[in-house]
């Protein structure tokens, strides 16, 4: 086995966020599993799977989480290690028709939220790291 083949081995999981924001406002979703995050906000998001470039992630939570189609645009502050082993990576994005409203399909609610919104909120321990580059985004 070469280095190179056990670095491949060791590469995280990336778990992507969408920062979607729509007029000044920033969309967070509220958890509603496993029960140590039930109740907790986080950005939407999930897995990358195998193969699939971190764009089409971040489309593909969105429509499934959301129900909404997005534009994912750059890349928002640096990776977060997880406890789990694997990273946040967020992305920007906004919503591909404007007027969509997205829905809760696997969350317990959504919110719009507004600077004080998002410094106030109670995140997810690793997307309260991100708190200030959201907050530059708004
Ligand atoms: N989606 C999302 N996950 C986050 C955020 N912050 C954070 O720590 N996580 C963690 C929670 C989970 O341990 C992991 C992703 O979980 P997930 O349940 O969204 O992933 P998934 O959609 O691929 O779901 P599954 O295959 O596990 O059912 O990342 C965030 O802002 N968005």
């Amino acid at each position: 086995m070469t280095t190179d083949d056990k670095a491949d081995r060791t590469v995280a999981t990336v778990v992507v966020g969408a920062a979607v924001v729509r007029d000044g406002r920033l969309l967070a979703q509220q958890r509603a599993f496993p029960p140590e995050a039930a109740g907790l906000w986080e950005l939407p998001g999930g897995r990358v799977e195998a193969g699939e470039p971190d764009v089409e992630a971040v489309r593909r939570e969105c429509l499934e989480e959301l129900g909404v189609a997005v534009v994912v645009g750059d890349r928002i502050g640096d990776d977060v290690a997880l406890p789990n082993g694997m990273v946040l990576r967020v992305y920007a994005a906004t919503l591909r028709e404007p007027w969509a409203e997205p829905r809760a399909v696997e969350h317990r609610a959504l919110r719009w939220l507004t600077a004080t919104g998002v410094a106030e909120l109670d995140w997810l321990p690793a997307d309260r790291l991100l708190v200030p580059a959201l907050l530059a985004l708004l």
